[in-house]
């Protein structure tokens, strides 16, 4: 993809084509203005985390109706993302949604994919605590894709950092977020990124833990189908 240059050095060893990971892609003031900016009345509540979607969920169809992202997603974010040529051969050569998850101590998302509704790129800004993002092989079922047995790698990642996934390992591989507190044995053969972690230090010093608090994540995309609110009234999709 177009933003193997500015991403070089960044891709995550051992992982099949390909992930990156970037520390510090935001800076603090960024990452508490973003989570100043996430409105407290669109949460929906989940078992196990609460989410809400920008501009709005998708259709059963895996439609998007067309909407632009309200700026305070856009800015720093994607300008950040041009300058490292990101989503460039996605068909918007933008993201055009945003999935905010929110996960406290003991709480996380079972092991899936995230599907033909997206162009396979997605970018994931981390704020407030650092977790562990397990990675799983897909192992064949039938038609039905299932996750390997136990996570083959560990990515850990750290508040204000952004992890990209794209190609093979968005079609190929299954990823999931553990319902623990702890994340246990960090240490450069558990965690895939480690050497590409902004400050390591800090979970040697603990002990190879890491004591989550609340995390929360903003998930961009490309969603590949987007529906014109005037094509739709009128029955008559204008392209
Ligand atoms: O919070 C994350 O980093 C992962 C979220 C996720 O996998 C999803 O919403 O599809
Ligand atoms: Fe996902």
């Amino acid at each position: 993809m177009a933003a193997d240059n500015a991403l070089e050095g960044c891709e995550i060893p051992g992982i099949p084509g390909s992930m990156y990971y970037i520390p510090n892609f935001i800076d603090p003031q960024e990452e508490a203005e973003l989570l100043n900016a996430i409105p407290s009345n669109r949460w929906i509540q989940l078992q196990h985390r609460r989410l809400q979607t920008q501009p709005s969920s998708l259709s059963k169809s895996n439609t998007l109706l067309e909407a632009p992202l309200p700026s305070w997603l856009v800015n720093p974010v994607i300008s950040k993302f041009k300058s490292l040529g990101l989503f460039n051969d996605s068909p918007h050569h933008a993201p055009n949604h945003v999935l905010i998850n929110e996960y406290n101590p003991n709480e996380g998302i079972m092991p899936h994919e995230d599907g033909a509704a997206y162009y396979p790129i997605v970018a994931t800004v981390s704020l407030s605590s650092a977790l562990c993002l397990d990675i799983y092989e897909k192992a064949q079922d039938g038609d039905q894709a299932r996750p390997s047995s136990t996570p083959k790698w560990r990515v850990l990642q750290e508040p204000r950092s952004l992890l990209v996934t794209c190609g093979s390992a968005y079609t190929d591989t299954l990823h999931g977020i553990s319902e623990i507190e702890i994340d246990e044995d960090l240490g450069p053969d558990t965690v895939a990124n480690w050497t590409l972690l902004g400050d390591h230090k800090v979970f040697i010093d603990n002990g190879g833990q890491n004591v989550r608090t609340t995390r929360i994540s903003l998930t961009y995309r490309d969603v590949l189908k987007v529906s014109k609110v005037g094509a739709r009234i009128l029955g008559r999709p204008r392209g």
